[in-house]
């Protein structure tokens, strides 16, 4: 019996089919897969070509797509720090469970906060794979596919990344990706680049 958060006398109960045995169904391993970067950067690309890819090889994963969620898990949640810290909080224990579950959980958020991120990693600290799309502002708002920036510069978005409110790049992160020479790589390169990752830690097959 412990007292978790603001919840007391509660109690954790075991399964009999673990972690272990839904790997072994899957032949894969459970693993969360966090992508951050601007909005406009590519992370809905990147998670759906990722999704697509591991789907063609028969590997299950499932996107958590900040926007989507934002539709519902998420509807009570703005922009202000503090939501944005429980929205990443949130995301955070939907994709252990996922990963527990035994997918390939493609998380794909802003998650602008350096320590928001730091504690998901702590969630599932050896299977957590941070992907910084890191595309330069100009880049995404050059694209500007909903108009956001737009309206963030003429001061009818308040608080929007990148404009006037922070966004902290990771300072140690799985896998980088980025413009070579001013070219960025298309969404299959992009998505090739966290599969071969994914494939050379062994997470493509049980344990
Ligand atoms: N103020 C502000 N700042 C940033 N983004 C904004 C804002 N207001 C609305 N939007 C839209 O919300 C999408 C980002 O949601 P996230 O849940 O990923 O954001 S966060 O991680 O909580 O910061 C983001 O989607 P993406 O463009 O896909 O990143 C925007 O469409
Ligand atoms: N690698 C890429 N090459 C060219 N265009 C891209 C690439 N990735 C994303 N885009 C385009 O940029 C825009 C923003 O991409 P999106 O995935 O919605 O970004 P985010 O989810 O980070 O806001 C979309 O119009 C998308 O088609």
């Amino acid at each position: 019996m412990s007292t978790v958060g603001n919840s007391t006398n509660i109690f954790w109960h075991e399964c009999p089919v673990g972690k272990v045995d839904r790997q072994k169904l899957l032949n894969q391993q459970g693993c969360i897969v966090w992508i951050t970067g601007l909005s406009g950067s590519g992370k809905s690309t990147l998670a759906c070509s990722l999704g697509r890819t591991l789907h063609s090889r028969g590997k299950l994963s499932y996107v958590l797509d900040g926007d989507n969620l934002r539709h519902g898990l998420n509807k009570n949640l703005g922009f202000s720090p503090e939501d944005r810290t429980e929205n990443i909080r949130r995301v955070g224990e939907v994709a252990k469970l996922f990963a527990d579950a035994g997918l390939i959980c493609i998380a794909s958020l802003i998650s602008p906060y350096r320590k928001d991120r730091d504690a998901c990693r702590a969630l599932l600290p050896e299977n957590f794979i941070e992907v910084f799309l890191n595309m330069p502002l100009e880049l995404c708002e050059g694209r500007d596919p909903k108009g956001l920036y737009k309206l963030a510069r003429a001061g009818k978005i308040k608080g929007f990344t990148g404009i006037d409110d922070p966004y902290e790049a990771p300072s140690k992160c799985e896998i980088e990706i980025s413009q070579k020479d001013g070219i960025c790589p298309t969404p299959g390169e992009m998505a090739g680049q966290v599969v071969s990752y994914l494939e050379d830690k062994g997470y493509l097959e049980a344990q």
